[in-house]
């Protein structure tokens, strides 16, 4: 997969270099390029932004500059790719978008910054035949785009093979069953006066098994009902309907 993120702060996108992240670009498992939004300014200022039409508050970003730089980075063509635009008007964000989203060549991320970007340049590429996502990753509100890139290249790049070190911890991490992930303990057995709880100590798989689906099932029920009330009829048994 290749992934590119054009943005006024491409320094914003410094961490995609470190860690799990950037182990995998050097193992060649994906690419990330950024791109700076003002390469594709032809005044001396780099004007990125101006004044909205009907008025209002703020500035909206220029469709001209967006148009240059998406026609370089994401032309039109052949090969498929995604225009995502984050956005607090965009659709969530979830754990099905990461999956979804890990099986594309191309992703390109769009930042805007002030008050969002011309809603032309979204026609304008969506008439170019490239699919484009407006989502959010939650909703408060928060002032560009940057942050939520760094979020959904995170939860894609990891579903992407040979990121994660064990394939076993994508498969089984939070949502994937549609619930949220139980309580974890490691040594020592007692902390703080704080034990762990003996049966993860006994090495009865199929107890530790029940275990972790009733602390999963616990915490959703109060953490999250609504992820309870969207499970398909069939996901819970008689065992899990008695949590
Ligand atoms: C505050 N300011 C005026 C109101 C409209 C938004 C604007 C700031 N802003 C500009 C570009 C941009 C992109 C994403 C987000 C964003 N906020 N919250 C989310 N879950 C986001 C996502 N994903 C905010 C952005």
């Amino acid at each position: 997969m290749r992934i590119d993120v054009v943005t006024i702060f491409p320094a914003y996108l410094d961490p995609l270099r470190e860690a799990l992240l950037g182990r995998a670009v050097e193992r060649g498992l994906l690419e990330i390029a950024v791109h700076d939004l003002r390469r594709w300014t032809h005044d001396v200022h780099q004007a990125v932004d101006d004044a909205p039409y009907g008025g209002g508050p703020g500035m909206v970003m220029r469709p001209q500059v967006w148009g240059e730089a998406l026609d370089e980075v994401l032309p039109a063509g052949p090969q498929p790719a995604r225009l995502v635009v984050p956005t607090p008007a965009g659709r969530p964000f979830t754990q099905t978008t990461a999956r979804a989203w890990a099986d594309e060549q191309r992703l390109v991320f769009a930042c805007g910054r002030y008050e969002g970007i011309d809603e032309r340049v979204l026609l304008d590429a969506r008439a170019r035949g490239i699919e484009v996502d407006e989502v959010s990753i939650g909703d408060y509100v928060l002032v560009g785009g940057e942050v939520a890139v760094l979020v959904m290249v995170e939860a894609v790049a990891r579903l992407l093979p040979g990121v994660l070190g064990n394939p076993r911890s994508a498969a089984e991490d939070s949502f994937s069953d549609g619930l949220l992930e139980g309580p974890s303990y490691t040594r020592p057995e007692t902390w703080r006066e704080l034990a762990v709880p003996d049966v993860l100590r006994g090495g009865n798989h199929a107890a530790i098994a029940r275990w972790r689906r009733d602390r999963a099932l616990e915490r959703t029920r109060d953490r999250r009902p609504d992820l309870l009330d969207a499970l398909p009829p069939d996901a819970l048994d008689a065992a899990d309907r008695a949590v």
